[in-house]
Parts: C-alpha cells; sequence; structure tokens
C-alpha cells in the first residue's frame, strides 16, 4: 500500500536528504513540499539550492513549495516528515497535529516531551504506543513521533545491545562531521586544519535522550534508564559521519567476546530502510573510519570496533552516516513504523 507524504522544510540540508529517500520509497509518495515564505510560491527547483550528488528527481523539481501553514496543504496527506528549524519545529509542528496529520520529526523541540514517543525503530519501537497518551491529553487527531539527535542515534543501538550486562555508566566522546552543523553551521575558515570541542547543546541532549530511548514503557508511562550517561562533544573537519568513543560499564561482567557477540546478533526489525545486521562490529582495531564506513547498508547501518577492556569496564568506537541514519533517515525508519503499526 502506498501512503501519500509531504515534507516540512524541504529545501533544507535534511529536507533535500528526505526527497532522495523517499522519490524511489516503495511505500510513499512526496505529495507537498513545504519551507519559508521566500520560498513559497517557487517551483522546488527554483527554491532548493540542491547539493546532493545526484540530481533532484524530475517529477519533484516541479512541485510547487508550499507556506509551511496546515491550511496550505492537502489534507489527505497521510505523514508529514519534518525537518524544520528547531524553532521553526516548535512554533508549526503541534499545529499539523492538531489540524490531524501525523508527523514524524527530526527537529529537536519536544524531544523530551513525556507524551512524546522518541523513537529509534530497532531499539524501542514498542514506545510508539505512546501516541494512545499523547492523542488523549492533546486532544489530537494527528500525532507526533521523533528520532533523536544523530549523535544518540549512533550509540545508542550498542548500548541497547549491552544492556544485557546491566549498563551502569556511560561516558562517550564524539568526532562529529561538519554536515551535522548544516551548510552554514561552520565556516572553512574555522574548521580546516582544526577540530572544535563544543557544540552548543549537544552534549546535554546525548545525555538526556539515550536514557530516554534506553527506558522502558508500561503502556502508559516511559520510565527512564537510570544509567549515569556523560558526553564531551566536538567537531571534525569530515563532512559526512559520527565517530564515537564509548567507554561503558555494567552490573555483571562483561567480556571483550561476550560483549561483541551481543552487538551482532543485535535483531534489528523488519522495515524498509532497516540494515541486517543492524551492527557491524569490526575486528579490525582502526575500524571504523567515516570515509571508508559511513555508507554501509545505504548509510544505515551502524558500525563498530576497538572493542577492549578498559579500567572496571569496557572502551570501543561507534559510527553512523549522521543525516541518513542520524537524521532523515531515521524519520523515514519511523515513518515505515508508523505505517506497519497502522498510525496513517
Ligand atoms: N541529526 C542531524 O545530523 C542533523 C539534524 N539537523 C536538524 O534538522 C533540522 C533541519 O536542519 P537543516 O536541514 O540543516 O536546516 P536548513 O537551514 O538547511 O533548512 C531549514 C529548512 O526549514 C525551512 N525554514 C526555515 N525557516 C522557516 C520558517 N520560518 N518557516 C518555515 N520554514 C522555514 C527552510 O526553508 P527556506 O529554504 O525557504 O529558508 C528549509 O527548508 C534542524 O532542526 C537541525 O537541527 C540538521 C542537520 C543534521
Ligand atoms: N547537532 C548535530 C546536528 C543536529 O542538528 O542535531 P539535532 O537534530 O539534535 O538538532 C551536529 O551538529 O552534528
Amino acid at each position: 500500500m502506498t501512503h501519500t507524504v509531504g515534507v516540512l522544510g524541504a529545501t533544507g540540508a535534511v529536507g533535500q536528504r528526505l526527497i532522495q529517500l523517499l522519490d524511489p520509497h516503495p511505500e510513499f509518495e512526496i505529495r507537498a513540499l513545504t519551507a519559508s515564505s521566500d520560498s513559497a510560491g517557487k517551483p522546488y527547483r527554483k527554491a532548493a539550492k540542491w547539493r546532493i550528488s545526484t540530481p533532484i528527481p524530475e517529477d519533484i523539481a516541479e512541485i510547487t513549495v508550499a507556506e509551511t501553514d496546515p491550511g496550505a496543504i492537502d489534507d489527505d496527506i497521510d505523514l508529514l516528515f519534518s525537518s524544520l528549524p528547531s524553532s521553526v519545529g516548535e512554533r508549526v509542528e503541534s499545529d499539523f497535529c492538531e489540524a490531524g496529520y501525523v508527523v514524524s520529526s527530526n527537529s529537536s523541540n519536544q524531544r523530551m516531551a513525556e507524551d512524546v514517543p522518541l523513537v529509534i525503530p530497532e531499539v524501542n519501537a514498542d514506545h510508539l504506543g505512546l501516541l494512545e497518551v499523547q492523542r488523549d491529553e492533546r486532544g489530537w487527531d494527528g500525532a507526533m513521533v521523533k528520532n533523536p539527535n544523530c549523535s544518540t542515534i549512533t550509540m545508542v543501538p550498542t548500548l541497547a545491545a549491552l544492556d544485557e550486562f546491566g549498563l551502569s555508566r556511560i561516558h562517550v566522546a564524539t568526532l562529529q562531521a561538519v554536515s551535522g552543523a548544516g551548510y552554514d553551521g561552520v565556516t572553512s575558515m574555522e574548521i580546516i586544519d582544526n577540530a572544535i570541542p563544543h557544540i552548543g547543546g549537544e552534549e546535554e541532549k546525548m545525555e538526556s535522550e539515550s536514557r530516554k530511548l534506553l527506558g522502558g514503557f508500561d503502556g502508559a508511562e516511559l520510565s527512564i534508564h537510570d544509567a549515569t550517561v556523560s558526553a564531551s562533544c566536538n567537531r571534525i573537519p569530515t563532512l559526512d559521519g559520527h565517530l564515537e568513543n564509548v567507554w561503558a560499564e555494567f552490573e555483571e561482567e562483561a567480556t571483550v567476546e561476550e560483549a561483541r557477540e551481543a552487538m551482532e546478533s543485535y535483531e534489528g526489525i523488519d522495515l524498509p530502510s532497516s540494515p541486517d545486521p543492524l551492527i557491524k562490529v569490526f575486528e579490525e582495531p582502526d575500524r571504523p573510519q567515516p570515509r571508508l564506513d559511513r555508507e554501509r547498508e545505504d548509510g544505515m547501518q551502524i558500525s563498530a570496533g576497538g572493542l577492549r577492556e578498559s579500567g572496571t569496564g569496557l572502551q570501543y568506537n561507534c559510527l553512523a552516516h549522521n543525516t541518513l541514519r542520524g537524521a532523515a533517515g531515521a524519520s523515514v525508519l519511523n515513518g515505515e513504523l508508523l505505517a506497519e503499526q497502522g498510525y496513517l
């Protein structure tokens, strides 16, 4: 069955990635594209400065961009993907849900709200049940589901795999690609021959979102995982692919071999955009690397490696494509889950 979809913030960096993934998608058909008032009324070809190496799909290029307003798009759209700046998302996403639209959003606003499911389908698909609570509390016919921050998505599937040993304490240091900041985010003069040990709000997002994702859902309320998470986030001059160094401590003893086995056998989910296996574990000590490993499984696989004993726990590295698995691909995967679970 095909579902009609739209993209809010379609001209932006993540919006373009969404179009790249949605245009050939077997379950979704793009019917609406929105952006700011500066772009509204123009054909997409003129409104968007297309920056992806594959050409703009011909059928998409001629769609007229609409205002980002529920009254400006058709009401027969089953699902909206949102890649709006979070300040804009905070202002308008709820209006779309109130108007009856189901929204799969990549924007950071409301990710930690108690009645908003924050979902990585392979990790916590059951949290989608929170939508019933959300609809009751907010009186919406529509619904809002969020995917987490890109750095959080990179680390959490590996942690979910290791939680069979009882995660108690996690430290993570990131090496994040420039695409995470968007085209105008860091200038070339700032980042070439450099590393920047600060990404505004990123550490707090990793520390809070990961505990929500790893928490439980009893059918009515979420519980937050009680492990402590400490993050240090750094920008480096790679284009795509966030690499992360993780130190994890457990309630039970976990050997390197057991941890590798837990990651390799961690079950994925049967959705079109979900890779199999979810986590690739490298034996080579110098992998994963952004340039070599970010495109694995269409940019949707999580890579890990360098597993070793360290202090009172384990240390390893993980990596994911930040604008695919970490942003647009994550929203599409949540859309596939919404479709599979009958929310569209
Ligand atoms: N997880 C990740 O790795 C990443 C996540 N993100 C997040 O995704 C979101 C989008 O980021 P990105 O694509 O880089 O942003 P861009 O700035 O490239 O694009 C923003 C989009 O929103 C539209 N927009 C801007 N202002 C308004 C407004 N007032 N009303 C309606 N539409 C508006 C823009 O339209 P117009 O072209 O007309 O201005 C454009 O389509 C952000 O929340 C960002 O934090 C971003 C990058 C990576
Ligand atoms: N902050 C991330 C990208 C981002 O925009 O994250 P979020 O989706 O949490 O706003 C980065 O710089 O790589």
